[in-house]
């Protein structure tokens, strides 16, 4: 149902924001009046269909008509957001830029961190958030509510948990296409036309991955029932495990971690 409050997204015309945007359009969590979007421009391409919602290049109009404010630029593009929160909802999208520094630099401290990705414009993202003290319980559920409407969502307790989810779930969207280009690079080498390629490796990555959502089942249940078939799927998997597939996963999620304490040391400081 839709909400009578005005959401205001800054940075409301780039990927995300447009995504969450309209994903929240869709399933009805907000009136196209009670969404506020700016971008440099002031122009955002992706809401025809919804001409009652409104567009500025001006933030601080944008601040002071919203009552939760949605942080959706990127890091480095923060320190350009002057705004005036103080007693409204803050929800950053921002890898790496810390609740103390966003309360510092919006003057609020009902601050919350969220972490969707991609899969938001297809309805499909899960999203973890980290919520301040301050924040109320009106305010965790709309929130919880909103990111269900766009996938599915939790707490988290800590915010240490939401910086290394910020490897797992911001950047989790590139995952399964990397698997899927390995495994497309693999079928055309061996000469597999490149249509019936293509068809195998989305059946596989897109449609056979649609079996772990079933029932819940555990990855490794999944993993187990295949070794012990002891088939042509057991032979595959101990060969990928024995080359290192966990150990490249292990090492690439790591270095999405550091990257998003990285940032947060270079992003975190707050401005003068
Ligand atoms: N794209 C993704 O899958 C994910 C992104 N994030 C985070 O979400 C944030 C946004 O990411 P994207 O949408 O990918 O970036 P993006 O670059 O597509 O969008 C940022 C938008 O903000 C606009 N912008 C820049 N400065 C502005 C200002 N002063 N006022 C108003 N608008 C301004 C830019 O013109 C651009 O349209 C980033 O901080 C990123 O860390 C988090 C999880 C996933
Ligand atoms: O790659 C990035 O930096 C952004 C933040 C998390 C996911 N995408």
């Amino acid at each position: 149902m839709a909400q009578a409050m005005t959401f205001g997204i800054i940075g409301g015309g780039g990927w995300l924001g447009r995504a969450i945007g309209g994903a929240m359009l869709e399933k009805g969590v907000l009136a196209p009046a009670g969404l506020i979007l700016s971008s440099r421009s002031g122009r955002i391409e992706g809401f025809a269909a919804w001409p009652g919602v409104r567009m500025t290049r001006d933030n601080r109009e944008l601040a002071a008509s919203a009552d939760i404010i949605v942080l959706s630029v990127r890091p480095e593009q923060f320190a350009d957001v002057h705004i005036d929160a103080a007693d409204k909802l803050v929800i950053s999208f921002m890898a790496g830029v810390s609740v103390d520094t966003l309360s510092a630099r919006t003057g609020s401290r009902r601050v919350i961190r969220a972490m969707p990705n991609a899969a938001a414009e297809i309805g499909q993202c899960y999203t973890p958030w980290f919520a301040t003290e301050a924040v109320s319980a009106a305010d965790k559920a709309f929130t919880q509510a909103m990111f269900e409407a766009c996938g599915g969502a939790d707490e988290v307790a800590s915010e240490a948990d939401l910086d290394y989810l910020t490897g797992l779930v911001g950047s989790g969207a590139a995952y399964p296409a990397l698997l899927a280009e390995a495994m497309l690079g693999h079928a055309l080498a061996r000469g597999i036309p490149r249509q019936v390629a293509e068809n195998a490796v989305r059946g596989v990555v897109v449609g056979a991955s649609q079996l772990l959502g079933r029932d819940g089942m555990p990855p490794a249940a999944m993993v187990q029932a295949m070794l012990d078939y002891r088939g042509t799927t057991a032979a595959g998997l101990q060969a990928m495990l024995d080359a290192g597939f966990g150990r490249a996963v292990e090492a690439g999620l790591d270095a999405a971690e550091t990257a998003a304490r990285r940032m947060q040391a270079e992003y975190s400081a707050p401005a003068e």
